[in-house]
């Protein structure tokens, strides 16, 4: 048992999924998962281990923002031996033509959050993806047939932007879209020299104020597990 996760040595699987949305782990769990377990619920944040065309996999909800994936990705890599770390999220688009229900695979993550600050004293490091996840995750999508689109990102620490502009300096420098989490967990899984890559799903726009319905999120992050399972 680690502190925020109730599980045995051994009920978690080597490779995990991460929505930030403890209810979508278990939608995941009990729609693409043979023989799913919950194996935690404290602080409801749930987490299971199934099989995948015969190989375990885990699914773990991570909360919301840096901090809290920070606390759930440390404790599975250091606690229970966790190596590769698929994060699956929603995220709003910064440009015109990245449209709500496409999918981004983030390259790298830019942030205003300040985790980095005191580790490396007002020097930069910059959150990348695995790069063996990466290419993995562009062939998977490509066999399958699914368009996705690959690039920087911004992990953001404020959801509601008081400046409705705020997202043009971004955009300006390439910036794809927006999420919470991201810099921290590929902040996290170099410094313990493991794997991880984030899989997005548009669920909005910052540019034309669109937004899907959860009926048609649900179809669309059906694609997004897809890969993600097929690089697990
Ligand atoms: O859908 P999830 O994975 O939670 O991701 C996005 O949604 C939440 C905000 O609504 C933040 O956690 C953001 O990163
Ligand atoms: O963090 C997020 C996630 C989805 N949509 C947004 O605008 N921001």
């Amino acid at each position: 048992m680690s502190v925020h996760i109730n599980a045995k040595k051994g009920d978690i699987a080597p490779t995990v999924l991460l929505p930030g949305d403890p209810m979508r782990a278990k939608w995941i769990a009990e729609t693409f998962l043979e023989n799913p377990v919950r194996y935690n619920d404290v602080r409801g944040m749930f987490g299971f281990t199934g099989t995948y065309k015969g190989k375990p996999v885990s699914v773990q909800g991570t909360g919301m923002g840096a901090p809290s994936i920070s606390i759930y990705s440390h404790e599975l890599i250091n606690e229970y031996g966790v190596q590769k770390l698929i994060r699956v999220g929603s995220a709003g688009s910064y440009q015109k033509d990245v449209k709500i229900r496409d999918i981004v695979v983030a390259m790298s993550a830019s942030s205003n959050n300040s985790m980095n600050d005191l580790p490396f004293a007002g020097e930069n490091f910059a959150p990348t993806a695995n790069a063996e996840l990466f290419v993995q995750a562009l062939q998977a999508a490509k066999e399958k047939n699914i368009s996705v689109k690959a690039g920087n990102i911004l992990t953001s620490d404020i959801f509601y932007q008081e400046d409705a502009d705020y997202y043009k300096k971004w955009a300006k420098h390439g910036v794809l879209c927006v999420e919470m989490e991201t810099s921290a967990l590929y902040t996290i899984a170099a410094r313990f020299q493991v794997k991880a890559l984030s899989l997005l799903t548009i669920s909005d726009s910052l540019v034309t104020h669109e937004s899907t319905t959860s009926e048609e999120r649900a179809q669309t992050f059906n694609e997004m597990i897809e890969i993600a399972l097929a690089i697990s």
